[in-house]
């Protein structure tokens, strides 16, 4: 039995290598398009996604798949399709509060059956400072946003631009660790249980 990271973000695995565990990672392609609005739902079905999309190619293993999104006034906001959507995201956030959302989903597979799918999200409040839009014309120009969720990142230049979060750092770059090792408890992982 492996662990398996079903995700092509760079983030999530300096993540989950915090947690001190051996794992691989396996990407693929899953579409982001979903029907639902509420964001707890969204994050769970689409890390849920990513990790069935990954676990139908896995013999033995747990499948770890996760999503991020930024909310906004009951507003999603993904990753921006190009600069001037980075700067219409970012120009609606400084100044305001916002919730990052992150699922995780964990599937065991053993024979190539699946034996448990867990899938949960946690939610961190933030507040962005006020930002000039040269700042953040700026910040776009660095290409930094362009692939995250709400087009920043808090753990790069990014955290230059918030006031404070209320609840887990680790959700807003992509996934809670403390989440993540209460789901592989649950899920009895011995490779994460240490003696
Ligand atoms: C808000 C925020 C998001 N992000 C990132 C985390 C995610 O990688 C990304 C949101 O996109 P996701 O679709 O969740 O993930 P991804 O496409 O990067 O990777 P994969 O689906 O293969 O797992 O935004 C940060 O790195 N820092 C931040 O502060």
């Amino acid at each position: 039995m492996e662990i398996v990271l079903a995700s092509g973000s760079p983030r999530r695995r300096e993540l989950l290598a915090h947690l001190k565990v051996d794992f691989r990672v396996r990407t693929s392609e899953v579409s982001e398009e979903i029907d639902s609005t509420e964001p707890s739902e969204v994050v769970e079905m689409l890390s849920l996604r990513k990790a069935v999309k990954v676990a139908e190619e896995e013999k033995n293993a747990w499948v770890i798949g996760a999503d991020t999104i930024v909310v906004q006034g009951g507003q999603i906001l993904g990753k921006p399709s190009d600069p001037a959507d980075a700067f219409a995201m970012l120009s609606s956030l400084q100044g305001t509060q916002h919730q990052v959302f992150s699922g995780i989903s964990i599937i065991e597979v053993r024979d190539g059956e699946v034996k448990r799918s867990l899938s949960r999200h946690a939610t961190t409040h933030v507040w962005m400072n006020s930002l000039s839009d040269q700042r953040i014309k700026w910040y776009i120009e660095t290409g930094d946003p362009m692939d995250k969720a709400g087009s920043y990142g808090i753990q790069g230049y990014g955290a230059s631009f918030i006031e404070k979060i209320e609840g887990c750092y680790f959700n807003v770059v992509g996934m809670s660790l403390s989440l993540l090792a209460e789901m592989l408890e649950t899920c009895s992982c011995p490779l994460f249980e240490k003696s």
